[in-house]
């Protein structure tokens, strides 16, 4: 086809300009413009210039070719591809959001605001210098800086080799050092100690096996705890070397420990992309340049490394494959699983999911044989699973026992202790206390801006975990003056502090949100816990999967019940999930391990399941009332959240709302229309928040026609209130 015409999408956020424009391509350019040429155009009456992105290209107009303005020129280079550019629109249509906020999750970052390579002036000596006199006048300074030719700056020079600026100076007047440009690399180079290669047990040759030699093209590797998964995967990784192709790698966020890099670039070497939210601008752009020039063939990352631009895929590992950090909750509210197995069509690329607890939805597709099952049920040293003994905390109170440890967790504390060996101690809570409230009038102290009671954190502060706002603890009930203030309920700073007063022997490490904001202070606790410089670690989730620490021999679960009570359908299997992924901590070494989980509810089906490790059992229950209550795998859910300032407002705009959603949907008889309702939490950072959920057999017609006429409406007459579209949202609180 001529390339007469370029159709582009522009680079706006605004709703009304999320549409293709047509532009005129300038003979010169035709040869050079591609999809994913970066485009300048003119734009509106002042013709403007204005950054778009070209998305096809046609040969006829249904305008009048003298209306059609003139592209004005273009980048060098495309910024994505074809494929890039299907599974961008695979992605707008599906999670219903603007074709630019697609297109950009395929853009190098920082490309749009014109990033590059950053470049230093480095020195060496010049090549053609060959006078004497000067070498003997220089020859120090210049045998010392061959050594380093190229490497450093003028200032670096001073500082790391102590040779003074003036001398420098001097040298390249005379021409004796010449100065030349040279990229740095801001990725982290450092090189880490060889992990070595271990011979497979059968059951993890088993599983290598029928990946590799398998037609299908998507699996699930069930495998229980310290079963040996990574050793899969990394022979997975090999596999594709072998071959010149690449794997890429994802685990969630929190999961991208020190200890997966290390492994990995302890294996593979430091030519291994590393990609996680963390990274500055100028180092994602880096890694994802490693990439592009084919670099390097392996890519450790959390779920945005999926849009990473390699071509020549084996394998997309999805590491921890139940965690919700792979539906992003930020427009594009794109799944990362869809996305790897669009992926999987296009490329050929096989789709490995891996953990020792499948999500509800994965599993079931294994049993349908949608995904083919991989089932690793031993540990690798064939060693048992850590046995959990669930402790009745009602029954502790009963017997007078008022602290936060039970006497069997006191007694095996204390035991480790003395034995020299470590303990895990779990709470899925941070700060001190839970919430405050006045004993007097029951008034529960709330943040001004959301509907959510504060947390008492340990400096004597009230802290929301919303929106972050703090204020000083008080002392009277500002409702009714009364001084009887109560902290209820605690959480990890509590838990640490009191492990420091029942035993003030025990070195302990806390990690928490509160205590890994700093950029390596995560890697920080995590060495000093391997290194064996603390008895306990105290953690929230964080410390909850992956980790693989062979002195561990208890882990203590504080309050099994924060997990499982969220109002949400999800809450059972989540719930199942930490439990059994944090009892895998223990025993991975050679001393046996144990786990003593704490709960008010002991009959709870998930704490139950858990206790025996009987994922099939939990499985089977949750499977049912999945079943019973049409939730998902059974049907999709598109919730639609109503956001804004003031609640009667956001009320009115949701009732609307639902009434012509009703109105569209009324010949599909099968969807369910619930609501609106308030969200399980009504306020956050000041704005109110409704929501409608769809929940049966939609589609994506269906959910975009939805789209359209929510915008068009809000558009019209509520210009104060935002909406927001989920598909699938991985919970509906
Ligand atoms: N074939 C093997 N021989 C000896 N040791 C092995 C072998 N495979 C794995 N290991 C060791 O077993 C331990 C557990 O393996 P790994 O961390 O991969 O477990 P996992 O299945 O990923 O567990 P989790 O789900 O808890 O993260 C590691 O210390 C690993 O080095
Ligand atoms: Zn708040």
């Amino acid at each position: 086809m001529l390339k007469k015409y370029a159709e582009v999408i522009i680079n706006s956020e605004s709703v009304a300009l999320d549409r293709k424009f047509t532009y005129k391509v300038p003979e010169e350019m035709m040869d050079s413009i591609t999809i994913g040429s970066k485009a300048m155009v003119p734009f509106g009456q002042g013709n403007k210039k204005i950054v778009a992105f070209v998305i096809g290209f046609t040969e006829t107009i249904d305008f009048n070719p003298k209306l059609a303005k003139n592209i004005v020129s273009i980048s060098s280079e495309p910024l994505f591809g074809e494929k890039e550019l299907e599974i961008a629109l695979f992605i707008k249509e599906k999670y219903l959001c603007r074709y630019i906020e697609a297109l950009k999750l395929f853009t190098p970052p920082g490309t749009i605001k014109g990033s590059s390579n950053k470049v230093k002036k480095v020195i060496s000596v010049n090549s053609s210098f060959n006078n004497s006199e000067d070498y003997e006048k220089y020859k120090d300074e210049i045998e010392l800086i061959k050594k380093h030719n190229g490497q450093f700056t003028k200032t670096e020079l001073n500082k790391n080799l102590n040779i003074s600026i003036y001398k420098i100076n001097k040298m390249i007047q005379k021409e004796i050092l010449a100065v030349h440009d040279t990229v740095v690399t801001r990725y982290n180079d450092e090189e880490f100690k060889c992990y070595k290669k271990v011979e497979l047990t059968v059951n993890q040759k088993r599983a290598v096996s029928q990946i590799l030699y398998s037609n299908n093209k998507l699996f699930l590797i069930k495998g229980v705890t310290g079963s040996g998964k990574t050793e899969i995967y990394m022979n997975l990784v090999e596999d594709a070397l072998r071959e010149d192709k690449s794997t890429l790698f994802l685990v969630p966020e929190i999961s991208l420990t020190p200890q997966m890099i290390e492994r990995f670039k302890g294996r593979f070497g430091r030519n291994v992309a590393v990609f996680h939210s963390k990274l500055s601008e100028g180092e994602r752009f880096d890694e994802w340049q490693r990439v592009k020039n084919g670099n390097v063939k392996l890519a450790i990352g959390a779920r945005s490394a999926i849009f990473l631009p390699f071509q020549d895929l084996k394998y997309i590992i999805i590491d921890e494959e139940h965690e919700d950090t792979y539906k992003s909750e930020q427009s594009p509210k794109y799944n990362t699983r869809d996305v790897a197995e669009f992926k999987s069509r296009q490329y050929g690329c096989k789709v490995i999911y891996g953990t020792a607890t499948p999500s509800i939805k994965t599993f079931y597709r294994s049993l349908k044989n949608e995904i083919k099952l991989i089932e690793l049920n031993e540990r690798v040293d064939g060693s048992a699973m850590p046995p959990i003994s669930i402790v009745d905390m009602r029954q502790e109170l009963k017997e007078g026992n008022r602290s936060i440890f039970s006497r069997k967790l006191y007694d095996a504390i204390k035991d480790r202790l003395e034995r020299k060996q470590q303990s895990i101690i779990f709470l899925n809570r941070r700060g001190y206390s839970t919430f405050v409230s006045c004993r007097n009038c029951g008034y529960v102290f709330t943040c001004d801006s959301c509907d959510i009671s504060m947390t008492y954190h340990k400096n004597g502060y009230l802290v929301c975990h919303y929106c972050g706002k703090t204020k000083e603890a008080p002392r009277i009930c500002p409702k009714c003056g009364s001084r009887y203030v109560k902290f209820f309920g605690a959480g990890t700073e509590q838990i640490e502090q009191s492990i420091r007063k029942t035993f003030p022997s025990a070195k302990v490490l806390r990690m928490d949100v509160d205590t890994t904001r700093t950029k390596n202070s995560h890697e920080k606790i995590y060495n000093a816990f391997k290194n064996g410089e603390a008895d306990i670690l105290v953690g929230t989730q964080m410390i909850s999967k992956g980790l693989d620490f062979p002195n561990v021999s208890l882990v203590g679960i504080v309050a099994a019940d924060v997990t499982i009570n969220l109002p949400d359908y999800t809450a059972s299997e989540k719930g199942f999930q930490i439990i059994t992924q944090v009892a895998g901590r223990a025993g991975r070494g050679k001393e046996k391990g144990e786990v003593i989980l704490q709960t008010y509810e002991p009959e709870h089906s998930s704490i139950q399941f858990a206790s025996s490790y009987d994922y099939e059992g939990f499985f089977k229950e949750e499977i049912k009332v999945r079943n019973l209550m049409g939730y998902p795998p059974f049907s999709d859910i598109l919730e639609i959240s109503i956001i804004g300032e003031n609640d009667n407002i956001v009320q009115n705009a949701s009732r609307d709302i639902c009434k012509g959603i009703k109105e569209i949907l009324k010949e599909y008889d099968k969807l369910e229309i619930l609501g609106p309702s308030a969200c399980g939490v009504r306020k956050i950072k000041d704005m109110y928040r409704w929501q409608i959920i769809i929940k049966g057999t939609t589609n994506d017609k269906i959910n975009n026609d939805i789209k359209n006429y929510v915008y068009d409406i809000i558009k019209q007459e509520y210009n104060g209130v935002k909406v927001s579209l989920d598909v699938n949202p991985s919970n509906l609180l």
